[in-house]
């Protein structure tokens, strides 16, 4: 066959091929991205509108909000940052992008959340009708009833943490703690008790693997994150069950393999638990989180809901969701509060002064009427949001108005936390950490008050909207105020920010990676 002789190839003739093929692929989708697609005309970063690299690029360093506001800077309120995302900096394409009308879902973002197709709970259910039958089934575990139940472990929990971070010596200055990881500690064995009645004791000294599981679950989303804002997102669920679950599995670190056996043992005990409760209604029952999803109840069939492999994927979820969150919230608002000492003075001469000791610090009227405390946790909501860049939606057949603007079926639409909560437009001053911007007349009139709060979603909103609003918000109350109450804290020698505003640094991965502040504790002289 003297045709084929003629064109055989060598592999370096491969590898050359190979190589323009997918040159002139890149570059053909980059012209088109540039000048045919149907977002061509949005303003934004040359690269960004020609391929999804530069957001991956700067996910993979962490610093993607930072990069989202240098591009605002440039190029106006409305960005397009990767060829099919539009992100947006205003409070009214908030609105109109997560309000409960908007015509979007959840970007399929939420599936590189996901190792296997079992892994799929509330927040990584894409279709909107799935999603809300899912997430009226896991509000039943978000009643006052199950918040009442659980206000004494959160206390308890508390307590202990406030003992162990002055440590022995109360005479003195404790030894430097990372905050971030003393908070992470806590947070963790809160929801430890309140999912699967099982603290994970890690706040406790001595050696604890489970202790490293809130690091390990960071690399895991520092990870997770650049392979979703990259050109592979889109081919996950097709490579999942064809390889890509079990590279997944074995890549898992030996902390998360822990962590997975942890929760599946834990999950496997406390349904056992459950089951011999209901067996002999006489013995008490313990109304944890767990207790209500074990008994949901689907409206359709009277079955349960949630069967056994449904209720391991949402622990996961309520582990992840309610432990980072709450505890950037609490290191952002105990870095400024170190930093900014007639804050820190302001809020202990309130708590100090609406309780007579600090055992009485319960959820109630008393803790609601702390004006200037839930002013400061606004404050570091704000400034040290959980979620730094936008949270992806995508718009469904008929497309959306945004601002006035139509967008069409298949855009990747949102608005960034982060840069929303540094707007100068909306906050003024908005590196200026200042707790008074949030309450009427401390300088400021009811409608300044009103213009920030109605540009405020520190836990979005509409149907994807966080389940655990009002347990975080009682959590952090009870967190703060306790030990306001108990301690005093200053920044570890040497730890002090340096000159100039002081700004506590954060590194995006969807979730908000943090370290420190480095504090130092001792029991208030008049405790
Ligand atoms: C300061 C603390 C918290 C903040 C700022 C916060 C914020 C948020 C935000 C912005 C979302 C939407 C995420 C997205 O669409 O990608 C969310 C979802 C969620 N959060 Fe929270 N959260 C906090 C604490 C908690 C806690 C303590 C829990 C539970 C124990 C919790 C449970 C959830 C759940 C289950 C979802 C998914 C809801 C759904 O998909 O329908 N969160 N949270």
């Amino acid at each position: 066959m003297p045709f084929i002789s003629k064109w055989s190839w060598s592999p370096v003739d491969l590898v050359i091929l190979v190589l323009l093929l997918s040159c002139s692929w890149v570059l053909s989708h980059g012209f088109f991205n540039l000048f045919f697609h149907p977002l061509c005309r949005l303003p934004g970063p040359f690269f960004g509108r020609m391929s999804p690299w530069p957001s991956a690029y700067h996910a993979l360093k962490g610093d993607r909000h930072i990069w989202l506001e240098n591009c605002f800077k440039k190029y106006g309120n409305k960005i397009r940052v990767e060829p099919n995302t539009v992100v947006f900096r205003s409070p009214a394409a908030s609105r109109d992008i997560y309000g409960s009308k908007a015509n979007v879902k959840r970007a399929r973002f939420y599936d590189a959340l996901m190792r296997k197709e079992e892994d799929r709970n509330t927040i990584t259910t894409l279709d909107n009708t799935l999603h809300a039958k899912r997430r009226k089934l896991l509000n039943l575990a978000f009643t006052e009833r199950s918040l009442r139940a659980s206000t004494v472990f959160m206390q308890q929990h508390i307590d202990r943490w406030n003992e162990l971070l002055v440590g022995n010596d109360i005479s003195d200055w404790s030894e430097p703690r990372n905050f971030t990881d003393w908070v992470d500690r806590l947070v963790f064995d809160i929801l430890g008790d309140i999912c699967f009645g099982k603290s994970f004791e890690i706040k406790e000294e001595g050696n604890n693997p489970i202790r490293e599981v809130p690091h390990a679950i960071v690399k895991t989303m520092r990870f997770v994150y650049t392979i979703s804002k990259s050109p592979i997102l889109g081919l996950i669920p097709w490579l999942r069950p064809r390889g890509l679950s079990r590279i997944f599995n074995s890549i898992r670190s030996k902390e998360i393999i822990l962590y997975d056996n942890f929760i599946a043992s834990s999950v496997k005990e406390r349904l056992q638990r459950e089951e011999k409760s209901k067996a002999s209604p006489s013995s008490s029952t313990r109304e944890d989180m767990f207790h209500f999803l074990c008994n949901a109840e689907d409206p359709d069939t009277g079955l349960p809901a949630f069967s056994d492999q449904d209720i391991n994927a949402e622990a996961h979820l309520l582990l992840v969701a309610g432990s980072d969150s709450t505890s950037v919230t609490m290191s952002g608002l105990f870095f400024y509060l170190a930093h900014y000492p007639r804050v820190h003075a302001k809020l202990t001469e309130e708590v100090t002064s609406t309780f007579s000791t600090s055992d009485d610090i319960a959820p109630g009227s008393k803790l609601s009427s702390c004006k200037y405390l839930r002013a400061c946790i606004d404050e570091a909501m704000r400034i040290s949001p959980a979620g730094l860049s936008e949270l992806p939606r995508e718009v469904l057949p008929g497309g959306i108005e945004i601002n006035g603007e139509f967008f069409p079926e298949g855009t990747v639409v949102g608005t960034a936390n982060w840069t929303d909560g540094h707007n100068e437009e909306v906050y003024g001053d908005p590196e200026i950490f200042r707790p008074d911007r949030w309450i009427p007349g401390q300088g400021n009139s009811l409608e300044d008050v009103s213009f920030i709060r109605a540009a405020f979603h520190p836990f979005s909103m509409g149907p994807f909207n966080c389940a655990g609003t009002n347990f975080a918000l009682q959590e952090l109350m009870l967190m703060v105020a306790k030990t306001v109450y108990r301690l005093d804290f200053r920044p570890a020698p040497g730890f002090t920010a340096s000159e100039g505003v002081p700004r506590f640094p954060l590194v995006d991965a969807y979730i908000t990676v943090r370290d420190g502040p480095v504090l130092q504790f001792r029991p208030r002289s008049d405790y």
